[in-house]
């Protein structure tokens, strides 16, 4: 299936959306930029606003620029896009769209191969998938696949019914569920540092390690998504998908090979192992949070319930951390700690194993206080591996002192590390669906939370807001780590 020279027509829907704009369409460029997408492709637009396709392609041309900040001298890349205006719930527009594409098809050469990309609200993918099948869109010669992006439903059963509608009209094979943190550099590295390198993957169990902690933090607010944002949650919004999705990558078993049913096979035996949370164990588990007002970045900045568009009342958490426990032989007794949250003190998704202390460590006879070893892999914003180690302190007898590996990634790479979407969308391109989550991962993840968010929807936080904005989130928090005898480690880079 792998291709290294793919040609198709991509059809985004939601094209004068944010995320075409902010992500799509700048990842668009930066292939072709880079070689990766020859002439022999097409983007076809879809939205209601009326444009014709030379604002069209203006529009694409200015979201490019401020995207990647560079101005587009080459004018041959927007000569590449199309718009078709009309509402995607109008079933005459199909047909229209159907001849531009077989018009394309020939102009561009693409052998019939066709990406529909649903960048747009979830409650249309149903109606979107159906009418491509029914009006013929998706009878090709050649491939067709299906892009989709999140929240890919609300609960289990809302995931089940949606899964269900576009099954109607694409195979499994043809459905690529887009888990942006799969595409992310580090979140892609998790697999090569412990399955390529002797030092980890013999450790790399509940003999020698301790606990994992994952935190992924942002500054920002809910910006201007308070109507989604509202609905959803941090539960739901964060840990569902690129929450698991890392503690799968983590803790998944070797693949026998490094094919995508194989690495996917061995993801979604973690989340089947997840030891289930009833509504009873919720609290002791799970801690839930949602910014004050505070200071982020030297700015004041309001609270979450007086966000534009949420509820003044809001249930709604903002933050949520969590201890999970994975049930196989690998992993028992060992948490996986996870948190994340908007506002708080800094941008940063990293990871922190924390090794067990050695058996019988000669040093515990000084005073000092000797540190565990942890390996760090920082996902963004800076990119590398950082490994705690203990060494001899000059010129002391029986002294130690901590000594730090530090590798950045991104400091080698710089700029050309590609971004998330860029991968994500070449890989769609090329066949290879490794990095999307299979319906099976989607409703193993949604088994687990749905106990947590039933409880939370059904519960009024009555200390909400509980956490400063600004701040690392409620201390209910730390308490988790602490009745375990653990605490956080703290998330800045070690050079700051
Ligand atoms: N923005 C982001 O960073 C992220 C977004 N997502 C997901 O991506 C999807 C799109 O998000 P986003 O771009 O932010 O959404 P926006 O609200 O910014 O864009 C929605 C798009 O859909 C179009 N649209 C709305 N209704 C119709 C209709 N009836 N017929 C045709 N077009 C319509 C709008 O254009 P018009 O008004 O002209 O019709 C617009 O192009 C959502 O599922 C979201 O959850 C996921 C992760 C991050
Ligand atoms: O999917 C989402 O992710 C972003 C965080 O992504 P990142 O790549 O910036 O870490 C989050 O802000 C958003 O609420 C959520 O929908």
């Amino acid at each position: 299936m792998n291709n290294m020279d793919p040609k198709s027509l991509i059809v985004i829907f939601g094209a004068t959306g944010d995320l075409a704009k902010r992500k799509l369409f700048p990842s668009i460029y930066r292939l072709y930029e880079k070689g990766k997408l020859s002439e022999e492709f097409a983007v076809v637009g879809v939205a209601r606003r009326p444009l014709s396709n030379d604002e069209f392609r203006n529009y694409v041309r200015q979201s490019v620029e401020n995207a990647l900040n560079q101005e587009l001298s080459d004018q041959r890349f927007v000569s590449h896009f199309y718009y078709h205006p009309f509402d995607v719930t109008d079933t005459a527009s199909y047909q229209q769209l159907k001849s531009l594409l077989q018009q394309l098809d020939e102009i561009y050469h693409v052998d019939g191969n066709r990406i529909f990309y649903l960048a747009m609200a979830p409650e249309f993918f149903g109606t979107i998938t159906s009418r491509l099948k029914s009006e013929g869109l998706t009878a090709t010669n050649g491939w067709k696949r299906l892009v989709i992006e999140k929240p890919f439903g609300h609960d289990l059963q809302s995931a089940q019914q949606l899964n269900e509608e576009i099954r109607q009209s694409f195979s499994e094979n043809e459905i690529y569920r887009i888990d942006h943190y799969l595409g992310k550099e580090m979140v892609q590295n998790i697999e090569v540092i412990r399955f390529s390198n002797a030092i980890f993957e013999p450790l790399w169990n509940n003999r020698f390690i301790s606990n994992i902690q994952i935190t992924s933090s942002e500054t920002l607010g809910v910006e201007d998504r308070g109507r989604y944002y509202d609905h959803s949650g941090a539960l739901r919004d964060m840990v569902q998908n690129h929450m698991l999705q890392m503690v799968a990558l983590l803790a998944m078993e070797p693949p026998i090979k490094l094919t995508t049913d194989d690495i996917r096979n061995e993801k979604i035996k973690v989340l089947r192992a997840l030891r289930p949370i009833s509504h009873e164990e919720v609290d002791q588990y799970f801690v839930r949070g949602q910014y004050g007002r505070g200071i982020v970045n030297g700015k004041e900045v309001v609270s979450y319930r007086e966000e534009n568009n949420v509820d003044p009342n809001s249930n709604t958490e903002t933050f949520v951390a969590g201890k999970l426990m994975i049930d196989n032989f690998r992993w028992a007794g060992v948490p996986f700690y996870i948190r994340t949250g908007k506002r708080m003190t800094e941008k940063s998704t990293k990871i922190v194993v924390q090794f067990k202390d050695v058996p019988m460590n000669l040093y515990y006879r000084t005073n000092e206080k000797i540190q565990p070893n942890l390996l760090i892999i920082h996902i963004q914003p800076d990119e590398g591996i950082t490994l705690h180690l203990n060494g001899k302190k000059s010129g002391e007898y029986m002294k130690t002192t901590p000594i730090k590996l530090d590798y950045c990634n991104n400091c080698i790479d710089g700029i050309n590390t590609p971004e998330a979407y860029e991968k994500l969308l070449y890989d769609c391109m090329r066949g290879d669906a490794t990095n999307f989550t299979h319906w099976d991962e989607v409703a193993a993840s949604w088994q687990f939370v749905d106990p947590i968010s039933e409880v939370w929807e059904n519960t009024k936080a009555i200390d909400f807001p509980n956490y400063e904005a600004g701040s690392m989130g409620p201390k209910a928090s730390d308490e988790l780590l602490q009745k375990d005898g653990f605490h956080w480690w703290p998330i800045c880079h070690p050079k700051q």
